[in-house]
């Protein structure tokens, strides 16, 4: 019963190499309680073949006992080890799983459906590519369904594959599929999702998971498994520019500096010459190294070390963008979209720490602009923010940082915010852009505020050149 490839008897390093090429596709699954989230799982492990002999013999034993369905074997218990440590209150928040077909290889960010887990869910779709939102066939859209749709479109996913479950206890209808088919849309037509498909599906029976089901001949749309096959993901691909937060300086002996850290976007080369921000300071690649040897060549996504012909002064959180590449936006006030994950609300004017592209700053919330209702997408003033809850804030940070909008790239445009006292991370945020609203600034804030951007500017654009000459030139 488990994933067999001929090439694994026949051939295992033409199979290994096969698999190694695969694409990657990272996915999450979101749902109420009890819409079938575990049994989908199952279901896709099960009918593509990936699960061993002695996993399936214990789970038929287990099904005997705690079966609460009518078929041979229940699904959802393959996920319930999980489901145990979470009533336990063992913080393994979200889960991830790992299979793979002959097309493609897959990671399921597998996250509860509890309201209170929202914050999980933000967390794990932040490094998603597509998103399973499930639906009960007999409920239709829940407040849940809206919410995590309005998370994963905050979070910059672009595909979302909407499986209405549980088909079987709808006799397979296909108005009631097109109910909430134009339902769902009515809602979703005011996100910024640009890819959404819809799957009538039994978890439980297996139709349209991945086999095709002759119960829904009015369906021609493809199974689940080969739309996760097929998807064309486009990633993080929207900033053509080189980034690199300095995560590590890495330093062993006098003769060596390196500069470590996973690309956010772009590529570099060697003989490049590179900006280190927020200090404008220049110079060229030396190499890039990396556990395989020196690269002509670095991608998005890969970590790397890069050393530089110039002994310029790079430390961690500091970041390298390659000079003549459109540059990000360097400042100490940005507004942003947070999801609080604290019991503690969010309280304006408060110091929290926050952590943006590698770099560790002070600051406070200024100003909530407004809190989003997430079922009616409305805007209301808000004092503070409580667990679960989404707004759009100004942050004032303590020092300059270097920053991309989230939705041109995610690397450079998310961070965390820590509560000082607990070091709990308190919220998961995603930049918008420098803060328009300086209204609730005071002139001296302003004044210190304003220097400190035309001094990082002025160093950007003039290095080593006094603030002075600078606006000398500008005002001559
Ligand atoms: N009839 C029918 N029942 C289903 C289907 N999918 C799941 N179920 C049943 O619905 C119940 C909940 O399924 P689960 O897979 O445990 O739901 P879940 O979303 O993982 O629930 P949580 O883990 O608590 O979030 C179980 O009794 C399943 O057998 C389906 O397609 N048809």
């Amino acid at each position: 019963m488990s994933h067999q490839s001929d090439l694994i008897a026949s051939d295992i390093l033409g199979y290994l190499k096969q698999h190694e090429n695969k694409d990657l596709l990272r996915f999450i699954t979101c749902g109420n309680v009890d819409d079938g989230k575990s049994t989908l799982i199952g279901r896709l492990l099960h009918d593509s073949k990936l699960i061993f002999e002695d996993q399936l013999a214990a789970i038929a034993k287990d099904s005997k006992k705690y079966n609460t369905t009518d078929e041979e074997i229940d699904l959802a218990l393959l996920v319930d080890g999980l489901q145990a440590e979470r009533e336990q209150g063992i913080t393994i928040d979200v889960a991830y799983r790992y299979f793979s077909t002959d097309k493609r290889k897959f990671i399921i960010a597998d996250c509860p459906g509890h309201e209170q887990y929202t914050r999980n869910m933000a967390t794990g779709a932040s490094t998603c590519d597509l998103a399973i939102i499930l639906i009960d066939a007999r409920y239709g859209v829940q407040t849940q369904t809206r919410r995590h749709s309005y998370i994963v479109s905050l979070l910059g996913i672009k595909h979302v594959l909407v499986a209405v479950n549980k088909m079987d206890l709808v006799d397979f209808s296909e108005a009631r599929f097109n109910e909430i088919r134009n339902e769902y849309l009515a809602f979703a037509n005011q996100l910024d999702i640009a890819d959404i498909r819809f799957v009538p599906i039994s978890a439980l029976r297996g139709d349209n998971v991945v086999s095709a089901s002759e119960r829904t001949p009015w369906y021609e749309g493809g199974t689940l498994m080969s739309l996760l096959e097929s998807v064309e993901i486009t990633r993080d691909a929207r900033l053509d520019a080189f980034r690199l937060p300095v995560q590590y300086v890495n330093r062993p002996n006098l003769d060596f500096r390196g500069f470590c850290g996973t690309i956010a976007a772009g590529q570099i080369k060697p003989g490049e010459e590179v900006l280190a921000l927020p200090s404008g300071k220049r110079s060229k690649v030396k190499a890039i190294v990396t556990f395989e040897g020196d690269q002509p060549v670095a991608y998005a996504g890969q970590a790397i070390t890069l050393t530089l012909e110039d002994e310029i002064d790079v430390s961690r959180g500091d970041m390298l963008i390659r000079s003549g590449d459109v540059q990000p936006q360097v400042s100490q006030s940005f507004d942003a979209h947070v999801v609080w994950m604290n019991e503690s609300p969010l309280q304006a004017g408060k110091e929290y720490q926050f952590k943006l592209a590698g770099k560790s700053v002070y600051g406070r919330v200024r100003d909530i602009r407004h809190r989003i209702d997430v079922n009616t997408l409305a805007h209301s003033p808000a004092e503070k923010l409580a667990l679960n809850e989404i707004a759009l804030v100004t942050i004032d940070t303590t020092a300059p940082v270097a920053f991309d909008a989230y939705t041109l790239c995610r690397g450079t445009g998310s961070f965390i915010i820590i509560d000082r006292l607990t070091n709990a991370t308190a919220a998961a945020g995603m930049v918008v852009g420098v803060a328009t609203s300086t209204l609730a600034l005071t002139d001296e804030e302003r004044v210190a505020a304003l220097t400190v951007e035309i001094q990082a500017a002025a160093e950007r654009y003039f290095p080593g050149e006094s603030l002075q000459s600078v606006l000398a030139r500008i005002t001559s």
